[in-house]
């Protein structure tokens, strides 16, 4: 869709805050449950574009227990002829079906997640430098398609090195145990990990996405201990705050977080 962006560090993601973009996996969780075709995935985009998020995910799991590949295929068609501007990011793993999604859509950003097919939910991040033989031309014909490659990764700042030298544009902190422990006596501890391979990251050139649990509550502080982060990816708690509050006021909110990190880093 985009030629590949310049490469990370030319762009330090300060210089802009951070996208928002939210992941539709749990609306289409919920419109799979009826053959009704609502709620809308395509709707759902729509709306939270309209209220400003810079970008759309989805991670198309083999089983099409949320989004399906149709789902993928009509988003694509979206963007492309309403929102070209949008990043559009896909998840999932490059051994299983994630490839072809990304030979046929040739999205803005792909992300390398290391989920088996019946995984309960994404819940680690890639082991380099163990994987890097089986990542390496993976991501090379990503960019030979011209997209851009995150690697899903644990918070550990002895990995990033790896990762930038597998040829990965960006790493996505993967977030759970900072959304677990926010709050607790392990804050501190658990934010000092993030922090470390946030700069990490940077340091070696890669670009920082961050994702998994991240709410309106956790988000701002995490953003402050990692202020370089280019992106968050956002699904299940904005999806559930927009059940309350709907998806344009759920979207500002989540913006409004955003910024209020980048005024105090
Ligand atoms: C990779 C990641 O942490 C999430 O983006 C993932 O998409 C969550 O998958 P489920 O929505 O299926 O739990
Ligand atoms: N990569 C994280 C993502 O896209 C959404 O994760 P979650 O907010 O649904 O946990």
């Amino acid at each position: 869709m985009n030629p590949l962006v310049a490469p990370e560090a030319a762009a330090h993601p300060l210089a802009g805050l951070t996208a928002l973009s939210v992941n539709l996996n749990k609306v289409a969780l919920l419109r799979n449950t009826r053959h009704l075709g609502i709620p809308s995935v395509l709707r759902a985009a729509q709306l939270v574009l309209e209220a400003g998020a810079q970008g759309i995910t989805v991670h198309p799991r083999p089983d099409e227990r949320h989004i399906r590949g149709s789902d993928v295929h009509e988003l694509a068609a979206m963007l492309r002829e309403q929102w070209p501007q949008v990043e559009y990011n896909i998840e999932g793993n490059p051994l299983q079906n994630l490839m072809d999604f990304v030979r046929a859509v040739r999205p803005h950003q792909a992300t390398f997640v290391p989920d088996s097919e019946s995984q309960f939910t994404s819940d680690h991040g890639w082991n380099l430098p163990a994987d890097a033989d089986t990542l390496r031309p993976l991501i090379a014909e990503c960019h030979t398609l011209g997209v851009r490659v995150s690697l899903f990764m644990d918070p550990l700042p002895e990995a990033m090195a790896h990762a930038r030298a597998l040829g990965a544009d960006r790493v996505e902190l993967y977030t759970e145990t900072w959304a677990s422990s926010f709050g607790t006596s392990r804050q501190a501890e658990v934010g000092a990990a993030f922090e470390a391979t946030a700069k990490a990251a940077l340091a070696a050139g890669l670009g920082v996405n961050a994702g998994h649990d991240l709410n309106r509550d956790n988000l701002a502080e995490f953003l402050r201990l990692a202020p370089g982060t280019a992106e968050v990816s956002i699904g299940h708690a904005l999806i559930a705050d927009a059940l309350e509050l709907g998806y344009a006021e759920t979207v500002r909110a989540y913006l409004t977080c955003i910024h209020q990190a980048s005024q105090s880093t």
